[in-house]
């Protein structure tokens, strides 16, 4: 299956966000891609006062990317947008997947939330105004169980290693991951989740600066399950195309059974 990371640098225009989006969408479909990913907050990344407002997982930014699914004639993971919340302060950060008819396959809300300070560097609390998802969740897409995630929970190897023993043999972090933090550890998390779970990973990442201060590190990677980066998005608005090989990713797991061999 060839698949395909979306390299974005969303903003305030919502509308503008949405038709870059959708240009990188049809260059993954005429490079043949038969998934391509988007990153966290495709919608709008900026200042939250000036947020437009949320949206419902069958509202208008579903609608865009079901018809851009079925008009290309490809499985889209729309990255992330987001979602009417639980009350009036918070929204859900929530991933949709689209089948090439068009049809929403899967939801995933983003459970691990990201609450940091980082003296001088990074200070942010999206508790504050998102609320945590409580469900993971392995979606088919093509044939193939994926695993879902968003960004920061990249950090969090337990969810992945539920995901795995789920049945995902492909897990996809889409993500607006800091520069600050991304260039130590973002490849360096990628691999490690894609070496213990035996995966594919697919992450699609914004990259550049946002309002009112924040800078992501891109970087849009597919690795495969021995840990290899088999592509990765030069440091631009972009995609970047790999073929995901599954009986390979069969061999590794029967040469190298630590999945199989785990006791605990
Ligand atoms: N932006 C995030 O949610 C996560 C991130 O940048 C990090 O974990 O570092």
């Amino acid at each position: 299956m060839r698949v395909a990371v979306c390299q974005l640098n969303s903003r305030e225009d919502r509308d503008q966000n949405l038709r870059v989006a959708r240009d990188l969408l049809e260059r993954a479909a005429g490079a043949g891609a038969e998934l391509a990913v988007l990153p966290e907050y495709v919608d709008y990344l900026g200042p939250g006062k000036t947020a437009p407002k949320p949206e419902s997982a069958d509202g208008e930014f579903a609608q865009f990317f079901g018809r851009a699914a079925r008009e290309l004639g490809i499985w889209v993971h729309a990255g992330s947008f987001h979602e009417s919340g639980p009350d009036d302060e918070h929204t859900y950060n929530t991933s949709l997947v689209f089948s090439p008819q068009g049809e929403l396959t899967a939801t995933y809300r983003k459970i691990h939330l990201y609450d940091v300070e980082i003296a001088g560097r990074v200070s942010y609390q999206e508790s504050r105004s998102v609320a945590p998802g409580a469900e993971t969740v392995v979606a088919e897409i093509a044939g193939v169980p994926v695993g879902l995630s968003i960004c920061y929970d990249l950090r969090f190897p337990e969810l992945y290693r539920r995901l795995a023993i789920a049945g995902a043999r492909v897990l996809v972090v889409p993500a607006a991951f800091m520069m600050h933090t991304g260039r130590d550890h973002w490849e360096v998390l990628l691999r490690a989740r894609a070496i213990e779970n035996q995966c594919y990973v697919i992450a699609a990442g914004q990259i550049g600066d946002h309002e009112p201060s924040r800078t992501c590190f891109g970087r849009s990677m597919v690795i495969d399950p021995w840990g290899t980066v088999l592509a990765q998005a030069p440091d631009d608005i972009t995609i970047a195309t790999a073929d995901l090989d599954m009986p390979r990713l069969d061999r590794i797991r029967a040469e190298l059974p630590s999945l199989a061999n785990r006791r605990l």
